[in-house]
């Protein structure tokens, strides 16, 4: 008895030590911020697991009241100032990623999560050729055919007058794309129309980055889900199934490449990383899997969703859209001709280019804070944060940062082009974009996803007339920010029907 009497008072004594340090003696203790956060991670749990994926609007109240850098957990900083992203994500290289949001994705050994900076450039190094622009651009016919394949499918929509959420339609389009890339295989999901394409992986991984809110904070929670058996999952959520089949099917396929290096037609990035340099240890199927998730659980949401975002604005804008519209006929005047949608042609075009960047403007890529830990003090205004320090910033604060854009939420694509896409100082409205993040750790899908937001968008508003239906602002606006972004949670998404063709 005196023994747990003594354990206890112990333990409540390191807590309130603890304590103590985190609010007083810590070198962050200086910094400006809310005394709970300070205190405990609780705090921001609360509002990502609790309050499901609000932290980021409680940052928004946060800098309001303590100003553009606060203190948010006891051993992380949020800074708002897009003037400040170059500072941090491109001048410290050997910055490492925040190592505690490693098990977000159960991916921890993956090249996303992993937390230092020279094992992250040696996992991407053999992978960097593989998403170059001309290695993408080899494989443009892939591209096209997937979209030819989902344009009929919209034929048979306008035929019989279906609607459907276009976000499930591209998100079929760019799992099968991206899989049939970079794995040598793909489910076929763009051909399903029939079910307005509700076979597709957007709400597994929404419902992954929901989760990833809890394994951020009980990593162990990851190895306990994963000793759960798969028929149990799959019934306790559907999605999640289909998921467990994507990682069954990527170990079969990774298991034939280690057998016989030369199997299959097609070169994958399994082929990419087996046949590097890299060290065995990083060659495992393991590995090798939870890389794979994440090029494809980054080449779905992210892109679909930008193009998601573009067609609501697009239809929602009586101005917009006869603009975009001209300038397609006149690059396109024949949607038929075999050449008809080349990307190098589409990318030339000011105004679409305008609505690709403002898709991935107002779709955010990634809604979750990007943090990075310095091995040397950082200094910001009249603070100098200590080394070792989380610093985090939201691509949301540089998207809509009133000092760069004009009417920051107003979808414009002339923003980008002409007189506008200059600032007052000079520089390029482009040279502020970070939709796709920027530094060492930047997107490695950047042409890939602007190959098919280009194709998208063109074919869809060159061979179709849309409208929105029952759709309105509420279905695109961030509302829960899972690491990936969400609208409310009841919404039925960005629906439309296919009303008629263009000539
Ligand atoms: C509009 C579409 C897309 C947007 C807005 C987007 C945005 C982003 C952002 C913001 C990051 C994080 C950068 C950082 O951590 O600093 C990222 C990383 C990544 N993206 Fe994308 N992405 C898109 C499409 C794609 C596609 C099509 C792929 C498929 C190959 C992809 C694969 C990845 C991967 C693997 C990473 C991790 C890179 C690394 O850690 O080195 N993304 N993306």
């Amino acid at each position: 008895m005196a023994l747990i009497t003594l354990a206890l008072v112990s333990f409540v004594l390191y807590l309130l030590g603890l304590a103590f340090y985190r609010l007083y003696l810590s070198p962050l203790a200086k910094l400006p911020g809310p005394k709970l956060g300070a205190l405990s991670k609780f705090y921001e749990a609360y509002y990502e697991i609790w309050r499901q994926g609000k932290f980021s609007f409680k940052l928004d109240e946060l800098h309001e009241r303590y100003g553009p850098i606060v203190r948010i957990t006891p051993e992380e900083v949020h800074i708002r100032d897009s003037a400040f992203w170059d500072t941090l994500f491109v001048k410290y290289p050997k910055a490492s990623r925040y190592s505690s949001t490693a098990s977000r994705f159960g991916n921890n050994d993956s090249m996303f999560a992993v937390a230092d900076a020279g094992y992250h450039r040696m996992l991407r190094a053999p992978l960097n050729p593989f998403f170059s622009r001309r290695a993408i651009l080899d494989q443009q016919e892939l591209v096209q055919d997937k979209m030819g394949i989902l344009c009929t499918g919209m034929e048979r929509c306008l035929e019989n007058g279906s609607v459907f959420c276009i976000t499930d339609a591209f998100a079929a389009f760019a799992a099968d794309v991206i899989s049939q890339y970079s794995f040598g295989f793909s489910y076929g999901q763009v051909e399903h129309y029939e079910n307005g394409w509700k076979e597709n992986f957007h709400n597994a991984y929404i419902s992954l980055g929901a989760f990833g809110h809890v394994s951020v904070q009980y990593p162990w929670v990851n190895p306990l889900l994963k000793s759960i058996p798969d028929s149990i999952t799959t019934k306790m959520d559907p999605s999640l199934g289909q998921m467990l089949q994507l990682q069954k099917d990527f170990n079969k396929t990774i298991q034939t490449i280690k057998k016989d290096p030369s199997a299959g037609k097609h070169h994958t990035i399994f082929h990419a990383v087996l046949q590097s340099d890299l060290p065995e240890d990083a060659k495992g199927a393991t590995r090798l899997e939870h890389e794979a998730q994440t090029v494809i659980g980054g080449g779905i949401v992210t892109t679909a969703w930008a193009a998601t975002q573009a067609i609501f604005y697009i239809l929602s804008d009586d101005d917009v859209h006869p603009k975009l519209l001209a300038e397609l006929r006149e690059a396109v005047p024949n949607p038929s001709a075999h050449d008809a949608f080349k990307f190098e042609k589409l990318e030339k075009l000011p105004y679409l280019t305008g609505c690709v960047k403002e898709g991935i403007r107002f779709g955010l890529g990634i809604s979750g804070r990007g943090a990075r830990v310095l091995q040397e003090p950082l200094v910001y205004q009249d603070y100098t944060i200590p080394p070792g320090t989380a610093i985090s910033m939201s691509a949301r604060d540089a998207n809509f940062d009133g000092s760069v854009y004009k009417e920051p939420r107003k979808f414009r694509p002339e923003r980008w082009t002409g007189k506008e896409s200059k600032l007052a100082d000079g520089s390029s409205l482009d040279s502020h974009f970070v939709g796709f993040g920027k530094g060492t750790r930047m997107c490695i899908g950047i042409n890939l996803a602007h190959l098919e937001l280009y194709v998208q968008l063109a074919q869809v508003f060159r061979r179709f007339q849309l409208e929105l239906y029952e759709t309105d602002t509420s279905d695109v606006e961030l509302a829960h920010d899972f690491f990936l972004p969400s609208p409310k949670l009841d919404s039925k998404g960005v629906r439309v029907r296919v009303v008629g063709k263009v000539n």
